[in-house]
């Protein structure tokens, strides 16, 4: 059981250039005989938002969910090269992965609250840093439903079912649990896929918020969304990374012709 905070152990590696928060090396991550990210380096910058894009099954999940090691859970995933969050290797095998997913916490496609009270949903994210005092947890579950743009709607209703929210309120609910838990960085593996276009746009709007104060990592279908809310852009296939640059840049004037074919709706 997960009990204490416990911060993550900084053992330090090559260091990174002062802007950025994370930077992958020569990423190879493959399921048995498949491999899903090939040869993938990447750097992110701090308060910025990183779309990546690209054809199904060309690896963006796969490289989303490495960064909080999310796939250590299936069984044949494997791992080569390095991952560098804040000058730590996180693919190094003494990484506390907890402590990791509080720094970098990810929101899912499908919205997934617990089976308990909005209150509770964040409530229960804050029992990790032992917080029991009523008042503080009052406070620190208000603080997080402003931050994920919720609190004005859910205020008179904190200890209703997470479940008798809509679907783009849990998404944002889902998106205030991770911020209880002091992130600095929040993967993002296509929000509001599953959402209409107004609780979409909330969305966007929510993440364009949160870019003053953490980093985002956002998997995205829909290209729209990449150009609305991101400033960076990484086009993924097959594996690799065709090309990476500033999101005006790339849409606008693609350098490969992989990327000019994708981006204009030619497959994928
Ligand atoms: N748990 C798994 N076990 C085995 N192979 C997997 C697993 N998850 C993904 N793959 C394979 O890895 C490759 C990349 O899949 P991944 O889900 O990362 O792509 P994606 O770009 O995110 O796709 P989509 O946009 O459809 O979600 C695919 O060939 C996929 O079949």
């Amino acid at each position: 059981m997960i009990t204490a905070e416990k911060p993550l152990q900084r053992k330090q590696s090559d260091p990174q250039p002062a802007s950025s928060i994370i930077e992958t090396r020569h990423l190879i991550i493959s399921y048995g005989p498949t491999v899903a990210v090939d040869n993938v380096s990447l750097l992110f910058r701090k308060n910025s938002i990183t779309a990546l894009i690209g054809p199904s099954g060309c690896g963006k999940s796969t490289f989303l969910r490495s960064i909080n090691r999310m796939n250590d859970i299936i069984p044949s995933a494997r791992y080569e090269g390095d991952i560098i969050y804040e000058d730590v290797n996180l693919l190094d095998k003494n990484i506390d992965v907890t402590a990791l997913r509080k720094e970098i916490g990810m929101v899912f496609q499908k919205p997934n609250p617990f089976a308990k009270s909005i209150y509770n949903n964040i409530a229960h994210a804050l029992k990790f840093y032992n917080i029991k005092k009523k008042k503080k947890l009052d406070e620190l579950v208000e603080d997080s439903l402003r931050k994920a743009a919720l609190w004005d709607e859910v205020k008179d209703r904190l200890h209703d079912s997470a479940y008798s929210l809509s679907g783009g309120q849990q998404q944002r609910l889902c998106i205030a649990r991770t911020l209880a838990m002091k992130p600095n960085v929040i993967l993002l593996d296509e929000p509001s896929s599953a959402l209409d276009p107004i609780a979409n746009a909330k969305i966007e709007e929510l993440i364009i918020q949160l870019k003053k104060h953490y980093t985002i990592i956002i998997v995205t279908h829909n290209m729209q969304q990449a150009s609305r809310i991101s400033d960076e852009t990484a086009f993924f296939l097959n594996g690799h990374v065709i090309e990476h640059g500033e999101t005006n840049q790339l849409f606008m004037n693609p350098v490969q012709k992989e990327t000019e074919a994708y981006i204009s709706g030619k497959f994928g």
